[in-house]
C-alpha cells in the first residue's frame, strides 16, 4: 500500500507518518524543504520519540521524499499511484498542492477507474473540503462530473501535539503520547483506508469543533497570554495563576457553548477539558508560545478556534465571554517580529485604528458588544 502524504513537518513525519507505518504503508513524502527531503531519502527511515517518561523510540520506515518544488512531475505520479493522499501542510499551504493534486488525479483517471481519498489533516473546520474546492478549480467541466464520484476529499480532525524540534538528529521527532484521528467517512470512495488509529465518524463536525474549540482554544490563549507576560513557553504560561485561571475559563466558556449545541454530557465533556488542559504542562515538551501563537490572522479569523465559539457563546448566552475575548484581546496584542501576519496585525491596527481592526480580521462588527469588550480588555492589558 502506498500513501503520499504532503508536507514532512511536525505532524507529517510525527503523527500521520508515524500511524502510515504502523498501518503497513509505504510513505512517500512531498515537500519543499530540500534538507528534510535529501535526509529523508539517504536514511529512508527516523526516530519517533515518546514525550514522557519512557521516552520510547520508534524507528519509522518505508519513508522517501519528493520535493515538488524541483521534482514536480514525480510527485504528479506518485499521487497517481497512491492508495491514500493525505496532507498537513498548513491550512494557507493547501492552495499550493492543489495542482500537483488535480495533476495526479487528471493522469490517474487517464490509466485506471481506481478511487483514491485525499485527507487534509489541518486545524480547520472544513480541510479537505478546501483543498477539494482548490483543486476543482483546475479541472474542466467534464473531469469535475468525472472525479466527483471517484476521489473523496473527507474531511477529519487531528489531535498530537508536536512542537517544534530542535533535535540534533534533523528528522527526528518527540511527539507527546496522546492522539486522536477522526475522519467523515460519509465522504469516503472505494473502500475505507485501513490506518491504526483513524476513527471513522457519520458526523465529523462535534468532534472538529470539540477539538478545535477546546485543545486549540485553550492553546492559543496560553500562547497569546505567555507571549504578553513575556512566558516563552506553554508549560510556563500554564505556570502562571492568573493566565491558568483565563486558560481554564475560555475552555469552560467553549465548553459551555459545545455542550448547549451537541448535547455532550456534562461531566463527560469536563473530564476531556481536564485531560486536554492537562496536555499543556507535559514536562518533557517545550513548546514555544510563537509556534502554537503562529499566524494570529488565521487564529483570529471568524470561524477559528477564538471567534467562532465566542460569537456562539454571546448568540447562545446573551452573555459576553469575559476569558474568550481577553484572550482575542491578546491575540491582538501579540506583535511577534518574526511571524509576518503579527506583523500584518499590528500595522492594521497603527493604520485603521483597533475597532476597525478588530472588523477586518474577526468579522465582529464594530460598535457591538463583543468589539466593546475585546476593546476594553485590549486597553487594559496595554496599559
Ligand atoms: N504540530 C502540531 O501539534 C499539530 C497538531 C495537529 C494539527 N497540526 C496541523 O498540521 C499542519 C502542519 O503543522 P506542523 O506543525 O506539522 O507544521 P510544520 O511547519 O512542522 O510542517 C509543515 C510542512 O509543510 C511543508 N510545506 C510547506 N509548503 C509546502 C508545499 N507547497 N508543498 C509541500 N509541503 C510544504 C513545510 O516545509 C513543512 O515541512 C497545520 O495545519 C497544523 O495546524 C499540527
Ligand atoms: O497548528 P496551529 O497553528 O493551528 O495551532 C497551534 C497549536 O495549537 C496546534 O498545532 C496544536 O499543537 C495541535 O492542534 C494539537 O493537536
Amino acid at each position: 500500500m502506498l500513501a503520499v502524504h504532503f508536507g514532512a513537518g511536525n505532524i507529517g513525519r510525527g503523527f500521520i507518518g508515524n500511524l502510515l507505518y504502523q498501518s503497513g504503508y509505504e510513505t512517500v513524502f512531498v515537500d519543499v524543504n530540500d534538507e528534510l527531503v535529501s535526509l529523508l531519502n539517504e536514511r529512508k527511515q527516523y526516530t519517533v520519540v515518546l514525550a514522557d517518561q519512557s521516552q520510547q523510540e520508534q524507528i519509522i520506515k518505508n519513508v522517501s521524499a519528493i520535493n515538488s518544488s524541483t521534482d514536480a512531475e514525480k510527485a504528479v505520479d506518485m499521487v497517481a499511484k497512491a492508495d491514500l493522499v493525505t496532507a498537513a501542510v498548513g491550512p494557507n499551504i493547501l492552495p499550493f498542492i492543489a495542482g500537483t493534486i488535480a495533476e495526479g488525479l487528471r493522469k490517474r483517471a487517464a490509466a485506471s477507474d481506481a478511487p483514491l481519498n485525499i485527507i487534509a489533516c489541518e486545524n480547520m473546520i472544513g480541510g479537505s473540503t478546501l483543498l477539494k474546492e482548490k483543486v476543482f478549480e483546475k479541472l474542466n467541466e467534464d473531469e469535475k462530473k468525472q472525479f466527483e464520484s471517484r476521489f473523496g476529499f473527507p474531511d477529519a480532525a487531528v489531535d498530537r501535539i508536536v512542537p517544534n524540534q530542535s533535535n540534533e538528529d534533523k528528522l527526528m521527532v518527540k511527539v507527546e503520547p496522546f492522539y486522536e484521528w477522526a475522519v467523515d467517512q460519509t465522504k469516503i470512495v472505494g473502500t475505507k483506508p485501513d490506518v491504526e488509529g483513524i476513527t471513522y465518524v457519520n458526523d465529523l463536525k462535534p468532534y472538529i469543533e470539540r477539538k478545535l474549540f477546546t485543545v486549540n482554544t485553550g492553546h492559543a490563549a496560553a500562547a497569546y497570554l505567555g507571549y504578553h507576560a513575556g512566558v516563552p513557553t506553554i508549560d510556563g504560561a500554564m505556570n502562571n495563576p492568573a493566565i491558568k485561571e483565563v486558560i481554564e475559563g475560555a475552555v469552560k466558556e467553549t465548553g459551555d457553548m459545545l455542550i448547549s449545541k451537541y448535547g455532550f454530557e456534562r461531566a463527560a465533556h469536563e473530564a476531556y477539558a481536564a485531560k486536554i488542559v492537562n496536555r499543556f504542562t507535559n514536562p518533557y515538551i517545550s513548546d514555544e508560545v510563537t509556534r502554537v501563537g503562529r499566524s494570529p490572522i488565521r487564529k483570529l479569523g471568524p470561524k477559528d478556534r477564538l471567534v467562532s465559539p465566542a460569537k456562539q457563546y454571546h448568540e447562545l448566552t446573551g452573555d459576553i465571554p469575559a476569558s474568550l475575548t481577553k484572550v482575542i484581546a491578546a491575540a491582538l496584542l501579540y506583535d511577534y517580529k518574526e511571524d509576518p501576519e503579527a506583523v500584518t496585525v499590528q500595522e492594521t491596527i497603527a493604520s485603521k485604528g483597533l475597532e476597525q481592526a478588530i472588523e477586518q480580521f474577526t468579522e465582529i462588527p464594530a460598535a457591538s458588544e463583543l468589539s466593546k469588550a475585546i476593546i476594553s480588555h485590549y486597553e487594559n492589558m496595554k496599559k
